[in-house]
């Protein structure tokens, strides 16, 4: 049994961060894992434009902890009207990705697209400039189950759109499904996708067992466990389509533990520790270096990071909270006994 873990210095390829005294909380946790993170632009308002995206950065670096090495790498939020100039702006600005969400689909998402089709201007111009499209992959359309928008949308958006843009980077993020994993596998190499820890290692009885667990809940629901054999498969496959993203999205636990419970699981704190469990869980810590550090990398056209992190195997316990600005946020699995410890 395997009992020290070395991996190269992981990234994390979905995250968010939120603003202010909220970033100030969670962003020691992720510089602390990971080398760089793909940072989400749902804030309220929606990081539309390079100059937003630059302040952006300029105070995500200004709340980094004395001496962390961490880099964030920037997105903009899609709109129906984002101009195809914003796109070389962007460029020029160092943003790396654009961020479709469907109008509606999940948090903060009232700005994004009515019609993929309104964005085939900015789209062309991101495929020419070599930016990548970040995709919240959900119908929303009140007919569609909600356990079903994801399978759906593969159908209505993800074919004609690749039909599109064939050469645009398009990375699927967050799948929750053998639909979206076999769409994947099965695609071309401009499109990846990224596989968060919770949709490893909970099907959704998770968010029902005993009474509602809000913490949870997050979009793309939690799904049949056959989905999650399916994305288990698929991050332990060794194909390089398939890479690590937290999708770690802080809400202060009181809006969790509410009448109405904003989607989104905290992670970021044992991010890796997460995925570990899930990796040894079918055998595969063997897999888990290439998903965590090799994969997003080369799919973005970055380099590799050099150095290494270590896991342990070391029971600890998770807080069950962590400040977060003057309220408190509630970690997926605190109070629980992890088996694996980020150690170096
Ligand atoms: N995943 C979530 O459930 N929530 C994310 C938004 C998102 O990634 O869809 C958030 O910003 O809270
Ligand atoms: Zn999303
Ligand atoms: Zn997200």
């Amino acid at each position: 049994m395997t009992d020290t873990l070395i991996l190269t210095r992981p990234d994390d390829w979905h995250l968010h961060l939120r603003d202010e005294a909220a970033l100030a909380s969670v962003l020691p946790y992720t510089a602390r894992q990971f080398a760089r993170a793909i940072v989400m632009p749902n804030l309220r308002p929606p990081v539309t434009t390079a100059a937003q995206a630059v302040a952006y950065r300029g105070r995500i670096l200004a709340a980094l902890p004395e001496g962390a090495d961490f880099q964030p790498l920037m997105t903009l939020y899609l709109t129906d009207n984002t101009p195809v100039d914003e796109i070389r702006r962007a460029k020029d600005a160092g943003v790396v990705a654009l961020k479709l969400y469907p109008a509606g689909a999940t948090t903060n998402s009232d700005a994004g697209v009515t019609d993929i089709r309104k964005t085939y201007k900015a789209l062309e111009a991101m495929q020419r400039e070599g930016l990548l499209l970040l995709v919240h992959g959900e119908v929303t359309d009140g007919d569609v189950d909600v356990f079903d928008r994801e399978a759906v949308f593969v159908e209505r958006v993800m074919r004609p759109l690749r039909a599109a843009m064939p050469e645009l980077k398009v990375v699927f993020e967050h799948i929750t499904t053998k639909e979206a994993a076999q769409y994947v596998m099965d695609s071309d190499r401009f499109t990846a996708a990224t596989i968060t820890p919770q949709h490893l290692l909970y099907n959704r009885n998770a968010i029902f067992t005993g009474g509602l667990r809000p913490h949870y809940y997050c979009l793309p629901v939690l799904k049949r466990e056959e989905h999650r054999q399916a994305l288990l498969k698929a991050a332990a496959s060794g194909s390089a389509k398939f890479f690590l993203g937290t999708d770690s999205a802080p809400h202060a636990a009181q809006l969790k533990e509410n009448s109405v419970c904003g989607a989104g699981c905290f992670t970021a704190v044992s991010a890796l520790e997460l995925y570990a469990e899930a990796f040894e869980g079918i055998g595969a810590l063997d897999k888990l270096d290439a998903f965590a550090g090799h994969h997003g990398p080369d799919f973005y056209g970055l380099p590799r990071n050099t150095g290494t992190v270590t896991l342990q195997r070391e029971p600890w316990t998770l807080p069950s909270a962590v400040p977060f600005g003057e309220a408190q946020l509630k970690p997926l699995r605190g109070g629980e006994t992890l088996n694996w410890k980020l150690i170096a």
